[in-house]
């Protein structure tokens, strides 16, 4: 496959695509590195650019022989996106248009896409099914939800094939440590208590414990961001054997408490981890926990990283070797 990554210097990009290169698949990527780092890219084509920008998907098109594409460029940071909605439906939405017509003009008509479990809002029951309502409470997950849509419009219209990945919490990094997560600011829950514990931060703030859980802090499924790239390549496969478009939820299917993830983090640290109840996050649902029983099925996925405590000890390990991230 000779596959257009965009996104690609991105954490879960960067991941997908050290994953398909070891399986001899042919990537270039599209990304503008506002987030991401060219460091996290090893002897990989990387166009430095926007999605947006119409000449430039031009050109990759027709300067490489692009037969599907996987699509990670985004915002993705949820109470962000409630502050800022106008930047998310312009760099999701608008970015997305502007992709899909050129894939449309130059006939490459195989897509995966970035979806996310924010598409579901509060679940009217957990493990969420692919089937479940579709209430976003943040923009974020409204862009995401907007995408859905534009791709399975544009298969009716134009065979655009797509599967739609709505991933719950990646987490964890390369067991190798050859790449990690990296984002700055970091807002991301895990990455964050790691960075206590390395004694970066002073403490980690829980973002309000009066929510209706057990010990009243959000639950969320984590999900080992190799296990995601192995999802990517497996839909990608999907797209080419059957020609179908589908929708899948990625996860664990086991919710942990934002206290409870502080736990585990202490455990595998072996470091005292101070933390703190904070105001509520604008935007969280309470609870997020993945059905994915349907990519089980139909993709033949197989989670390899389900433990929390593995997954935090390899996002631990990384860390700890790259406490300033790609910035060495
Ligand atoms: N991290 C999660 O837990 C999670 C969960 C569900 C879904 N997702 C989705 O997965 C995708 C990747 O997430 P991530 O955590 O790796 O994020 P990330 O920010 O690390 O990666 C996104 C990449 O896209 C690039 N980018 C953004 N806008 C661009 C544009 N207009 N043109 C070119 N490049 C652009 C950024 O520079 C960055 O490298 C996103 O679409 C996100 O919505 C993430
Ligand atoms: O310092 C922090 C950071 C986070 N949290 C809490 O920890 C949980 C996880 O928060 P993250 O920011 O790590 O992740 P989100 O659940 O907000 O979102 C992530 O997963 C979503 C899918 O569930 C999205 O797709 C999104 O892109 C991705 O960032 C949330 O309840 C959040 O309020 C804290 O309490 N303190």
């Amino acid at each position: 496959m000779s596959i257009l990554v965009t996104g690609g210097a991105g954490y879960i990009g960067s991941h997908t695509v050290m994953y398909l290169k070891e399986r001899g698949e042919d990537v270039i990527v599209l990304d503008n590195l506002q987030k991401g780092h060219r460091a996290a890219l090893s002897d990989v084509k990387l166009y430095q650019g926007n999605l947006q920008d119409e000449s430039l998907l031009d050109e990759i098109f027709t300067s490489n022989h692009v037969d599907s594409v996987i699509h990670f460029a985004a915002n993705s940071l949820v109470g962000e996106s409630v502050e800022k909605p106008l930047e998310y439906y312009e760099n999701n939405v608008i970015g997305s248009y502007h992709l899909i017509k050129k894939m449309v003009e130059h006939k490459v008509l195989k897509i995966v896409f970035s979806s996310t479990a924010a598409t579901y809002g509060n679940p009217v029951r957990v493990p969420i099914m692919e089937e479940d309502p579709t209430v976003p409470t943040n923009p974020y997950g409204d862009t995401k939800l907007a995408i859905e849509k534009m791709l399975q419009w544009a298969d009716g219209a134009y065979g655009l094939k797509s599967v739609c990945l709505r991933y719950f919490n990646a987490a964890g990094a390369d067991p190798e440590g050859k790449i990690g997560e990296d984002h700055t600011p970091e807002s991301h829950l895990i990455p964050i208590i790691l960075q206590a514990a390395l004694g970066q931060r002073d403490k980690v703030s829980i973002f309000g414990d009066d929510y209706p859980t057990e010990d009243g802090t959000c639950i969320r499924d984590y999900i080992h961001v190799l296990d995601l790239a192995d999802a990517h390549y497996l839909a990608l496969k999907k797209i080419s054997e059957t020609g179908e478009s589908g929708i899948y939820n990625l996860g664990n299917g086991t919710g942990f408490s934002v206290k409870q993830v502080i736990d585990t983090c202490r455990i595998v640290t072996g470091n005292e981890i101070r933390a703190e109840v904070a105001p509520r996050r604008a935007g969280d649902p309470a609870v997020l926990i993945a059905s994915a029983e349907k990519a089980k099925t139909e993709l033949g996925w197989k989670p390899q990283y389900s433990a929390l405590e593995e997954i935090v000890s390899h996002a631990w390990n990384w860390h700890q070797h790259h406490p300033n991230g790609y910035q060495e």
